[in-house]
């Protein structure tokens, strides 16, 4: 079932157009990662999906996005419920540096007004337990967020960002600060968080997405060339273009 439905969607930054005519449907449950060449618009076009674009000067979304049946740009709807019914995850971990490890986990949760500590205790198990990160963290919660490591912390965002149980994730290259090892938990983690929510994932490592995703976009100039299965993606592509890249003869 669509959960997500993009239809022409045009960005521009001033006079230039970063992303051209970009239409896809998402489905519930999945992994769908984005590819291409540094400067291609994955991550312009990944932004706009929950209106972060309304923060960049000069930055315009043409087109629509629609989640759930509702457009995401529509004047009626506030934008900050839009990023919390799709959450993201930045490139670099970046937990609230003065709170503890429970109060980043459940700082969206105080946001919208909820009180009850039993509540707030049993969204913070669920939510770690989801990022693979409770066993780590059960006996310093009360602790500094900015104790823990480069993938723990990665891995605090990840629960931060499931707590108010988003309909979807957007991750910008989230393991791309990360050594090996964290990845490799991260990775390990995707197919798990598809059971709570569907996930878009800009990835400049296309072994993570043949690993980790069920469908791939490949990106070049703005355009997107290509989208499909992606084992298909991988090993028998339609387009050159999106041969060349998988290849590596390019980018
Ligand atoms: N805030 C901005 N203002 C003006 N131009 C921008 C801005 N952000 C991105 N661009 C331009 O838009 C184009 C697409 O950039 P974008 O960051 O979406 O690419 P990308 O595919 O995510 O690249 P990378 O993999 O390097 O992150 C690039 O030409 C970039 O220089």
């Amino acid at each position: 079932m669509t959960i997500l439905q993009t239809k022409n969607v045009n960005i521009y930054y001033g006079e230039k157009q970063a992303v051209k005519s970009v239409s896809m449907d998402i489905t519930r449950g999945t992994v769908n990662a984005l590819i291409g060449p540094s400067g291609c618009g994955k991550t312009t076009f990944l932004r706009a999906l929950n209106r972060m674009h309304d923060l960049t000067p000069g930055a315009r979304v043409e087109g629509d996005i629609i989640l759930d049946g509702q457009n995401v740009y529509s004047g009626d709807i506030d934008p900050v419920v839009i990023r919390r019914r799709i959450g993201m995850v930045f490139q670099k971990p970046n937990p609230f540096p003065t709170m503890s490890i429970f109060e980043n986990v459940t700082s969206g949760l105080k946001l919208v007004g909820v009180r009850d500590q039993r509540t707030l205790m049993e969204v913070a198990e669920r939510s770690l337990r989801q990022a693979a990160l409770w066993d780590e963290v059960k006996d310093r919660l009360k602790t500094p967020a900015t104790g823990l490591s480069g993938g723990q912390q990665q891995r605090l965002c990840i629960a931060r960002a499931l707590a108010v149980e988003p309909e979807i994730l957007l991750m910008d290259e989230p393991t791309s600060a990360l050594d090996p090892q964290s990845t490799a938990r991260i990775e390990d983690l995707m197919g798990d968080l598809k059971k709570v929510t569907t996930i878009i994932i800009v990835t400049h490592n296309m072994q993570q997405a043949a690993r980790v995703s069920d469908t791939t976009s490949f990106f070049l100039n703005g355009d997107m060339v290509e989208r499909g299965a992606t084992s298909d993606i991988f090993t028998s592509p339609r387009d050159e273009r999106t041969e060349a890249y998988v290849t590596g003869r390019f980018g």
